[in-house]
């Protein structure tokens, strides 16, 4: 089984990514871990560098040219299904699970996150909460496509696991 893990930054993706292939057993793979490794920039220099536009290509490029395990999970990066057909790429290379949080605790779990996230030009506080909620918005159309949908603000290892098999059972 593939599972490509999507949502807004800081719902959890790398963290549980981790925790679900390793209680399935499976490999673990993180988008932007292996954009790292194909440019050998970071996220945050990619950007500075190249911008986004060149980014979200370069994003597209190694989710559809990457040679996935049958049977991984993959964290994918917040931006990923939101461009180009990556989304409906995922769903017919694998199951997409959308992780789902309210921008109150995007927010909280962004502010207190050590990774930078060139996307939010270091917003803070009631700034910060403003600009996810917009973001989300635009975004939301996208991670409704997967397949698979958990919802906040607890997520574990058998929550990810029973919805992926009630969607298997349809
Ligand atoms: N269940 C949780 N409770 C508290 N903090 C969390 C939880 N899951 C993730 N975090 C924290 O939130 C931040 C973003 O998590 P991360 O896994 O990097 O998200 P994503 O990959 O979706 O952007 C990190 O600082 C992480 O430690
Ligand atoms: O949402 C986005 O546009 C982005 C999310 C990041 O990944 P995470 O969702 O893992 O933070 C990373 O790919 C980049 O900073 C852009
Ligand atoms: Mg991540």
């Amino acid at each position: 089984m593939r599972i490509f893990l999507i949502g807004f930054m800081g719902c959890g993706k790398t963290t549980w990514g981790k925790k679900l292939a390793s209680a399935l057993e499976i490999p673990f793979l993180d988008l932007d871990a292996l954009i790292r490794e194909h440019t050998g920039m970071t996220v945050p220099q990619y950007f500075q560098e190249f911008g986004e536009a060149r980014f979200r290509e370069t994003e597209r490029d190694v989710l559809q040219s990457a040679a996935f395990p049958e049977d991984a999970v993959i964290s994918t990066g917040g931006g990923a299904p939101c461009y180009f057909d990556n989304m409906d790429w995922m769903n017919s290379h694998g199951i997409a699970v959308y992780m789902s949080l309210s921008p109150g605790m995007l927010a909280s779990r962004l502010e207190n996150a050590k990774e930078v996230r060139p996307v939010l030009e270091g917003r803070k506080g009631e700034a910060l909460v403003q600009f996810i909620q917009e973001k989300l918005q635009e975004r939301e159309p996208f991670y409704s496509k997967a397949n698979v949908i958990v919802t906040g603000p607890e997520f574990s290892v058998e929550k990810f696991i029973s919805a992926i098999e009630d969607y298997q059972r349809k």
